[in-house]
């Protein structure tokens, strides 16, 4: 067959399937604006349809299930009425780009071959016979992604099914109308990945359904593992894997798992945002989306002010202040495996006593003492756990605040509290009483009723904040008791657990800070642990599954603190060890570390997709173990250094590069700089000559630009253009500062640019003269 006839019957296969989709998307729209019609008359209707009356309580029941009948068949029209227009919106999807893929199957035990195309939804005929598309996520779609033209298999659910593909073939097909075909040899060809690598930067992640590659379909599609972890190197699609995961999952699943038993960790609010559109691209909706500082935060609660892990980084970055050796040896220790251990000592030996209550009050007086409080504590059964001789505090504390109600009413301080009630408090009781009395002649006792119930009032309005509290174990003392760990625990009694040289002063410094309300960083794990460790941890089952994205970043004792959280969850972890820029990270391993205790399945990602080759060859090339990374071969220009003398011929080289790449079409240009402080001076000098945007860790999107943005918040994002604000040894020189730089050089997909002002970084030295351009500019010196 000529390559002709190909295109021309390629191109009448989408007119005809284009066809069926408009027909259907026709039939759709006819039957649910008739659907709609329904709900609003019945909506209009509604209290027509429904028999109310209130005579008496069988005529109450009666009404009541009229109700619930009209209600339901309300509802279940708009639920109707919801999943037609989902139909429309994934056919309105499928009308611009119906599919992307096709292979021809020979079934074993047949001669002839099936043609299989495949899309982001399925589509039948309009007899509803034959597929016309298949479901990327559909078992058979798996030929696609995991095999070349020759023999082949996929697994259904029950069976495996054998045969070969006999050909394999790409589309690009836009506005319903093919503009590109080709035949592949290899798993997915590199020329659609080319053209879709050599785009510009979005501001909104994109979906890469058409061009996964086998390695990330292993990802995508597994099932077997509780905890699969995925190192890949920078730009190698973890996050776009974990992603389409996501969406398999709630295909595979689709009877039992929604968007809203999945949960992604992610590294920033900015992060949040950019990743928001690829779900509802492949017609899903989005999973639940937080940062571990979100989720802690929230949880610990607002009676203490929580460091955000950007603080802390940028206090690690200052190397500043007299206590910052201690502070960095706290950083790395109250990560560890062994600071949950002394937590867990110390929670073993509060069993028997020290854990700390707090007096509840009532009006001004003692109403129960912490030492009644804790003595009956510790006269519960021994062999209960902690949280659970709360909850029996609790109930007792209720039973005595119920007693203490009762007793209160008669007070005298109850009739002055009286008269300042307001009318709706009376009218409500007055209500009440109506109410009483409505089916009863006798009425001659009113007044005193209306006093008992005044009184009632008025002492419940008191007690009820007092409850509240009780119910939320507000008697314990949380944080005097974590304080104790610092204050009374005798380090010969912990030394077996590889204490800190420094550990009296950091056991000072934590003192000094809980007890003014401020929980640093490194602090905010443990306590909260701490906290559920007495308090109860209120495992959430309703998450099956949990995506960690840079999980580099999370220390093994927040990652023990997510499995005692999300017991009953599998997890996928995503990370890159190049990338660990977090203090805890030198000492500590990381979680895609390879001894990592846990059972667990490992993929690892080694091509990297971002960048140009010029550009993964220049960051590989100072990276341990970056001969492993391998570069998607996609030509550019050398990453360009250029060291100058001072800085405002830095300044000037910025401006001008901003100006070339903006010529050059480049749609995101960042400027990437060590610290927020270094950001926000670059900032206030550029913004005078340019439109820039300053990214913060308050950001939660960003627009095409120029923008100015600290390297640990640039984190999972990409930009046309990268320009390191200044690669000097001076700013790029600690083992993790390595990391960081390395983190912000690969955010470049197109261009990169080194501005080094002095001696550049020793990291840069690292790298073969051949792999950069490095120019030395200097000052022009008078009678030069
Ligand atoms: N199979 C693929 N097809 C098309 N584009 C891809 C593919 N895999 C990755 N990419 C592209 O490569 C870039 C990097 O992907 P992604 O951000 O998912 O990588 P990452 O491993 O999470 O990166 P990092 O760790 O550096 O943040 C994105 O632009 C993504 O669209």
């Amino acid at each position: 067959m000529s390559e002709e006839k190909d295109w021309q019957d390629e191109k009448q296969r989408v007119d005809q399937v284009i066809h069926v989709i408009r027909n259907k998307m026709e039939q759709l729209k006819d039957k649910a604006g008739d659907l709609k019609e329904k709900v609003i008359d019945i909506r209009k209707d509604f209290w027509d349809d429904v028999t109310v009356n209130l005579d008496d309580p069988d005529d109450i029941i009666e009404t009541q299930a009229s109700l619930k009948q009209q209600a339901e068949f309300l509802s279940e029209r708009e639920r109707s009425h919801g999943h037609m227009s989902k139909q429309i919106d994934t056919l309105q999807r499928l009308e611009d780009s119906p599919y992307f893929g096709r292979i021809d199957f020979v079934e074993k035990g047949y001669d002839k071959p099936e043609s299989i195309y495949i899309g982001i939804a399925s589509l039948m005929d309009e007899q509803d016979d034959d597929f016309l598309i298949y479901d990327w996520r559909a078992p058979i779609s798996n030929l696609y992604y995991d095999y070349p033209p020759g023999e082949a298999k996929y697994k259904t659910i029950d069976e495996e099914i054998e045969g070969e593909i006999t050909l394999k073939r790409q589309f690009i097909i836009r506005n319903s109308v093919i503009k590109g075909m080709f035949d592949t040899g290899l798993t997915i060809g590199d020329h659609l990945l080319q053209s879709v690598l050599g785009n510009t930067a979005d501001t909104k992640m994109k979906s890469i359904v058409a061009t996964i590659q086998q390695e990330q379909n292993q990802i995508i599609r597994n099932e077997k593992s509780d905890l699969l972890i995925v190192q890949g190197v920078a730009g190698s699609g973890k996050t776009s894997a974990a992603l389409q995961r996501v969406a398999y999952l709630l295909y595979r699943y689709r009877e039992v798992l929604s968007s809203e038993n999945i949960v992604l960790f992610s590294p920033n609010p900015l992060f949040n945002s950019y990743v928001a559109k690829v779900l509802p691209e492949l017609g899903e909706e989005n999973m639940k989306q937080t940062t571990l500082f979100q989720y802690l935060d929230t949880q610990i609660g607002n009676k203490l002010t929580v460091e955000t892990p950007f603080a802390q980084m940028e206090y690690y970055l200052s190397e500043a202040g007299k206590n910052y050796a201690a502070r960095v040896q706290a950083m790395s220790y109250k990560a560890s495996l062994n600071f949950k251990q002394m937590i867990d000592d110390f929670g073993t030996s509060l069993e028997q006593d020290g854990v700390i209550f707090r007096n509840i009050r009532f009006r001004g007086d003692m109403f129960i003492s912490k030492q009644q409080i804790k003595d009956y504590f510790y006269s519960l059964e021994e062999t209960m756990s902690i949280p659970l001789r709360m909850e029996e505090v609790a109930k007792w504390l209720l039973t005595k605040l119920t007693e203490l109600e009762r007793e209160q009413r008669e007070e005298d301080w109850v009739i002055e509290e009286m008269e300042l009630l307001d009318k709706s408090d009376y009218l409500e009781v007055h209500n009440e009483l109506q109410d009483e009395t409505r089916f009863s002649e006798d009425t001659f006792d009113d007044h005193v009723r209306e006093e008992d119930l005044l009184r009632k009032k008025v002492v419940a309005d008191k007690i009820r904040p007092l409850k509240e509290k009780v119910k939320r174990k507000y008697f314990v003392d949380v944080k005097k008791t974590y304080i104790q760990l610092f204050t009374t625990l005798k380090p010969t009694e912990v030394d077996h657990l590889d204490l800190p040289e420094k550990w009296e002063e950091i056991c000072k410094q934590t003192e000094k800070f809980i007890s003014k309300n401020y929980l640093t960083w490194e602090d905010a794990t443990p306590y909260l642990y701490f906290q559920k460790m007495l308090l109860g941890f209120n495992a959430n089952r309703t998450i099956q599954h949990v995506f960690i994205d840079e999980a580099q970043d999370y220390s093994p004792f927040q990652f023990a603190y997510l499995k005692k959280i999300f017991p009953s969850s599998r997890m996928t972890l995503l990370g890159d060890i190049n990338q660990a820029i977090y203090a805890h990270a030198i000492e500590e391993e990381t979680l895609l570390s390879e001894n990592i205790e846990t059972k667990h399945e490992r993929i690892t990602l080694t091509r990297s997709y971002r960048s140009t080759k010029p550009i993964v060859e220049f960051t590989k090339a100072f990276m341990p173990n970056g001969h492993l990374i391998e570069p998607f071969n996609r030509d550019g220009a050398k990453p360009v250094l250029m060291e100058v003398e001072n800085t405002a011929i830095a300044n000037d080289k910025i401006e001008t590069a901003i100006t070339d790449f903006q010529t050059a079409g480049h749609q995101t240009i960042a400027v990437i700089c060590k610290t927020m402080i270094e950001s926000n001076v670059v900032y206030h000098r550029l913004k005078h000559k340019f439109d820039v945007r300053l990214m913060d860790e308050e950001t939660h999107t960003f627009q095409q630009g120029i923008l100015v943005i600290p390297a640990y918040l640039a984190k999972g994002i990409e930009f046309d253009a990268v320009i390191i604000h200044d690669a000097s040894d001076q700013v790029y020189h600690k083992e993790l500062e390595k990391n960081l730089f390395y983190t912000a050089c690969t955010r470049a997909m197109h261009d990169l640019l080194m501005i080094s002002l002095g001696e550049p970084s020793a990291f840069i030295k690292e790298v073969p003269r051949e792999k950069y351009t490095h120019y030395k500019i200097h000052a022009i010196r008078k009678g030069q």
